[in-house]
């Protein structure tokens, strides 16, 4: 295999947080103008920093992009997805609880979702995310 297949690439770890209000929605993000996939709809986070817990990383990224400080990051799901511009390892987790008011601070929209999710286009780095909330669902 050469050293440029996509499974060779070192992942790059990404916290993300799967948001639920007391009505049980999930909070979708749009990704703002300038990142690649822009005005796809995700999960609210962003890549780990050197030494960072992802739950460290987690809160940092969410106060910087959307405005509230998380309490607890319950670790959920790893997921490694592969894009043409980097491979990345996901570390899905689920939070209930936080402080302060949402802000884009990156000009990003926001949406509480049900599912089926209403909005589009869907990172397809999320998409399993939604499946797995599908299958959550059925068990309950
Ligand atoms: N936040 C988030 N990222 C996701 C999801 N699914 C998915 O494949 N990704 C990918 C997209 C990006 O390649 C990567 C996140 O990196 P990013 O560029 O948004 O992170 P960042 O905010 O640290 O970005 P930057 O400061 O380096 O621009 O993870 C998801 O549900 N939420």
């Amino acid at each position: 295999m050469s050293a440029t297949e996509a499974t060779d690439r070192v992942p790059v770890d990404v916290a993300v947080g799967v948001l639920f209000d007391a009505q049980g929605r999930f909070l979708l993000c749009s990704r703002p103008e300038g990142k690649v996939y822009a005005g796809h709809w995700e999960f609210p986070g962003g890549k780990l920093e050197a030494g960072e817990t992802v739950e460290q990383a987690l809160r940092r990224e969410l106060i910087e992009e959307i405005g509230i400080t998380i309490g607890p990051a319950q670790p959920w799901r790893v997921h490694v997805m592969d894009y043409p511009h980097a491979r990345v390892r996901l570390h899905f987790c689920k939070v209930r609880a936080w402080t302060g008011g949402f802000e884009m601070r990156e000009g990003q929209q926001m949406a509480w979702s049900r599912l089926p999710v209403e909005v589009a286009p869907v990172l397809p780095g999320t998409l399993p995310v939604l499946d797995w909330l599908a299958e959550e669902a059925a068990g309950d």
